[in-house]
């Protein structure tokens, strides 16, 4: 099997395993999966299909700047730049961006402190945090309609090869070494935003 072959089948597996977790209503998300490195071009998912579905038409292959690198008739995701902003300012290999309403409420509640810490929690240890006082900061952009701002207010918080940014009633992106990385990060994350707002709830009552 050749790489982008490979890479795909990667990518098609984890859009089948979020998507059995409901993570993509209304078409929502977007995925993208690094094919090469000198030039970077990545495969990513096609705009405004419904991504529970397995077709042969759900990547296509872009360059660094986002543009399909051969022709098509498909369209990139209209959040590729933000999976652009991923490969050139780290080493990642795959990016992945879902809607979920714990994510959009989490967002929504810690957004005007531009992030939400976890201290104290098992599931940090899924981005490489062992000491016991470890804190997990994600941080919360706000979400510009505007993507070319979006991606440049992303891109801020690019300074590790692994790592998650939440856009504000929008939903999360994360980024990881590869496909397995990423998705431990994104399912980490989803399991600490559902613990705090249960705890929210236990403490309001
Ligand atoms: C229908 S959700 C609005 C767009 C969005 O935020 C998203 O994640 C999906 O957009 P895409 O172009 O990647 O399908
Ligand atoms: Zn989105």
């Amino acid at each position: 099997m050749t790489e982008i072959k490979e890479k795909w089948t990667e990518l098609a597996d984890i859009k089948d395993e979020l998507a059995a977790r409901d993570w993509f209503m209304g078409t929502s998300g977007n995925l993208a999966i690094k094919v090469n490195n000198a030039p970077i071009e990545f495969l990513v998912t096609a705009s405004g299909k419904d991504k529970k579905k397995r077709t042969a038409e759900d990547f296509l292959l872009v360059d660094a700047a986002g543009k399909p690198v051969e022709k098509t008739h498909l369209k990139p995701s209209a959040e590729t730049l933000l999976h652009c902003a991923v490969y050139s300012k780290t080493t990642a290999g795959c990016s992945l961006h879902v809607h979920t309403v714990a994510n959009n409420v989490i967002s929504e509640l810690y957004g005007d402190d531009g992030k939400i810490d976890f201290q104290g929690q098992e599931l940090i240890k899924a981005f490489g945090m062992w000491e016991e006082d470890a804190l997990l900061s994600i941080p919360i952009i706000p979400n510009y309609a505007d993507i070319p701002r979006l991606a440049l207010e992303f891109g801020q918080h690019l300074g590790t090869d692994k790592g998650a940014v939440l856009i504000r009633n929008h939903g999360i992106t994360v980024w990881g070494k590869d496909g397995f990385e990423a998705k431990k990060l994104l399912e980490a994350c989803e399991f600490l935003f559902q613990y705090q707002l249960t705890l929210n709830q236990m403490y309001s009552k």
